[in-house]
């Protein structure tokens, strides 16, 4: 009965379709018409608005908690918990200044019906998404959430003026580490690196696995002179030792630098802090390599000990 459009309606019962029908039958298709979580409470919100008057809603998950409208949190609530089957999908809530009457509450039920389907498709899509764009063994973001962040931040580094800068991570001489003590132990390292890059960088910065044991940090706001000193901080918490599968550890990475230039396009800033690992490898590995922003000259960091 739902997804029957006005005319099927009229056609079938000779008569216009009930107000609130009509308003159930819209949202329900409404809501068929995106996956993204936003996009979706913001349709709902509209399409309950006039049955149950709110001046705010909230959307709580495990994976999200999103705001609609204005919220208050000091003001009236409307709480529901949502399941589908035997499905946590989380926890609605509407706000207002005004107190909610049981017949607001019945009528809130009422849509909560219509937004399950929709808001479990677009949950798994999310999740979906997400999966896609990160590493598994490391949980940082993978080449793809690489690429499209870097397109984001260099635009938005363009439209304000502002420094961004790249660098690009490789453990050195890690066939060794696995050769010697076998592939979960490399594993277990390449866990441990994530950790103390993710550790290291300010919360601005993003890292992610490039592939293999090669990883990018992308930051934002960030002239090359800050990000030469962020590198050599990271260089230096990797050389502490570290126990993985009962064997005392120490590693060491090469690191490129550069940062982004009026010229630049994602592909050559990307391609500049490469070379700028390949000099820091071609060098003598544990060190930082600045490749000038003009590509004309660059500067070696030394390892202080290695
Ligand atoms: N354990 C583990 N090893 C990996 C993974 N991905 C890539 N590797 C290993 O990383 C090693 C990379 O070796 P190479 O490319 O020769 O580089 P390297 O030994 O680090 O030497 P340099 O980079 O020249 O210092 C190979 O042994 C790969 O098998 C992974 O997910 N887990």
């Amino acid at each position: 009965m739902w997804s029957e459009c006005h005319k099927c309606y009229a056609a079938r019962y000779g008569e216009p379709m009930p107000a609130a029908t009509a308003a159930t039958a819209d949202l329900l298709l409404q809501l068929q018409t995106t996956l993204e979580i936003q996009d979706l409470l913001c349709l709902f919100s509209e399409g309950v608005q006039s049955f149950v008057p709110h001046s705010g809603l909230r959307y709580r998950h495990s994976s999200n908690d999103l705001k609609v409208g204005v919220w208050e949190d000091g003001s009236y609530h409307c709480r529901k918990v949502l399941v589908l089957v035997d499905e946590d999908l989380g926890e609605l809530v509407l706000s207002r200044s005004e107190p909610f009457s049981g017949e607001d509450s019945r009528r809130f039920d009422s849509f909560i019906h219509l937004l399950l389907h929709p808001l479990r498709n677009a949950l798994r899509y999310s999740c979906a998404m997400e999966n896609a764009h990160r590493d598994p063994l490391t949980g940082l973001g993978n080449r793809r959430a690489l690429d499209a962040t870097l397109a984001r931040d260099l635009q938005l580094a363009r439209r304000r003026g502002s420094p961004l800068s790249v660098l690009m991570l490789d453990l050195d001489r890690f066939k060794m580490i696995n050769d010697r003590y076998g592939h979960a132990v490399g594993d277990c390292l390449l866990r441990h690196f994530s950790r103390i890059l993710s550790e290291t960088v300010r919360s601005s910065d993003l890292c992610f696995r490039y592939g293999g044991e090669e990883f990018a940090v992308i930051m934002p706001d960030t002239d090359s002179n800050s990000a030469n000193t962020l590198a050599e901080r990271i260089r230096q918490a990797v050389m502490l030792p570290h126990c993985c599968g009962g064997h005392p550890l120490q590693m060491t990475v090469s690191i490129g630098v550069t940062s982004l230039t009026d010229k630049d396009n994602e592909r050559t800033l990307l391609g500049r802090a490469d070379q700028a690992l390949y000099q820091a490898k071609r060098l003598g590995r544990n060190r930082t390599h600045l490749a000038n922003p003009a590509g004309t000259s660059s500067i070696d960091t030394a390892p202080k000990c290695s």
